[in-house]
C-alpha cells in the first residue's frame, strides 16, 4: 500500500490519460510531466500529497485493487473482464466513451448464422462479455482470446465475428466488417481501492468531489 499521507492515481498513457487531465485540473492538480516526452513512469503534480501512475490500461483495477494506487480510471469494458472485487466505483467519468459491439466481414450472413444456431468462432479481448452476451442470447460460440488487433481474425479466416470497441466506426470500415449487434455501451470509471478509502478519507473524498462536480452529478454512485 503506498504511504498514508500521499494519495496515487493509476492511469494509462493515452486517451485515459488525455480525457482525465481536464477533470484533475477541475480538481486543482496539474500533471507536472508529459507521459507522450517523459520515460519516467511516476509522475508529480502540482499537489505535492498526489502523483499519477502509469500503466497499462488493463493493469489498472490490478493496480487498484492491490494497494498498488489508491485511485485509477478505467474502461467499463476493463472493469467487467478484471472483476470489481475489492474496487468501490464511485463515479461514471463519462470520458473515452465507446460501446462493445459484434462485427462480422461485409459478406457473412451472421442473422442466419443465428437463426440457423452454427456454433460461431468468436475472436475477442472481451471474453467474459462476450461469453454472458452470446450465453443469453442462446448462441453457441467457440471464443478465441486474443490481445488486439481482433479486426483481423474474420478477414484470415481466424474467426466468423469478433467483439470489439467501437466508437466512430472507422477501424471497422478500414477493414471492410460491419457492426452487426451492439452489446454495451462504454465509459471510464473511477476506482478506488476500499482499504485507501478509509484509510485516506479525507483527501479521496476531496477528490472524488471534484471529479464529481467536473462531470455532472448525475454519474455519482448511489
Ligand atoms: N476508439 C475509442 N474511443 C473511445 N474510447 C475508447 C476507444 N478505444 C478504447 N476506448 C476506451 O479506452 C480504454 C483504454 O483504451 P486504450 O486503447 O488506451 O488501451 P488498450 O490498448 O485497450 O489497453 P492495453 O494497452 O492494456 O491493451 C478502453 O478500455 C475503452 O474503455
Ligand atoms: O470505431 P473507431 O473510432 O475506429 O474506434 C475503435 C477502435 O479503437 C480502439 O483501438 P485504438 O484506437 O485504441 O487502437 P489501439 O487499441 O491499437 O490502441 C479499438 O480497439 C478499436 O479498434
Amino acid at each position: 500500500m503506498s504511504s498514508t499521507a500521499a494519495i496515487t492515481l493509476a492511469l494509462s498513457k493515452g486517451r485515459i490519460f488525455d480525457e482525465t487531465l481536464p477533470l484533475l485540473r477541475a480538481a486543482g492538480i496539474e500533471v507536472l510531466e508529459d507521459p507522450e516526452t517523459s520515460r519516467k513512469l511516476i509522475l508529480a503534480t502540482s499537489q505535492p500529497d498526489v502523483r499519477v501512475v502509469l500503466v497499462r490500461a488493463t493493469d489498472v483495477p490490478t493496480y487498484v485493487q492491490y494497494g498498488g494506487a489508491d485511485l485509477g480510471v478505467t474502461g467499463l469494458d476493463t472493469l467487467i473482464e478484471h472483476g470489481s472485487q475489492g474496487l468501490y466505483q464511485p463515479l461514471d467519468l463519462a470520458i473515452a466513451r465507446c460501446r462493445v459491439s459484434v462485427a462480422v466481414r461485409q459478406d457473412f450472413d451472421y442473422a442466419s448464422a443465428v437463426r440457423q444456431g452454427s456454433r460461431l468462432r468468436v475472436a475477442t479481448k472481451y471474453v467474459s462479455i462476450a461469453r454472458e452476451f452470446f450465453a443469453a442470447k442462446g448462441v453457441h460460440v467457440d471464443l478465441i482470446k486474443l490481445y488486439g488487433s481482433m479486426e483481423l481474425a474474420p478477414l484470415t479466416g481466424l474467426a466468423d465475428a469478433i467483439v470489439d470497441l467501437v466508437s466512430t466506426g472507422s477501424t471497422l470500415r478500414a477493414n471492410q466488417l460491419v457492426e452487426v449487434e451492439r452489446i454495451m455501451d462504454i465509459s471510464s470509471r473511477l476506482v478506488v481501492n476500499q482499504a485507501s478509502l478509509k484509510l485516506k478519507r479525507v483527501p479521496i473524498r476531496r477528490l472524488i468531489d471534484a471529479f464529481a462536480g467536473a462531470t455532472g452529478s448525475g454519474n455519482r454512485a448511489p
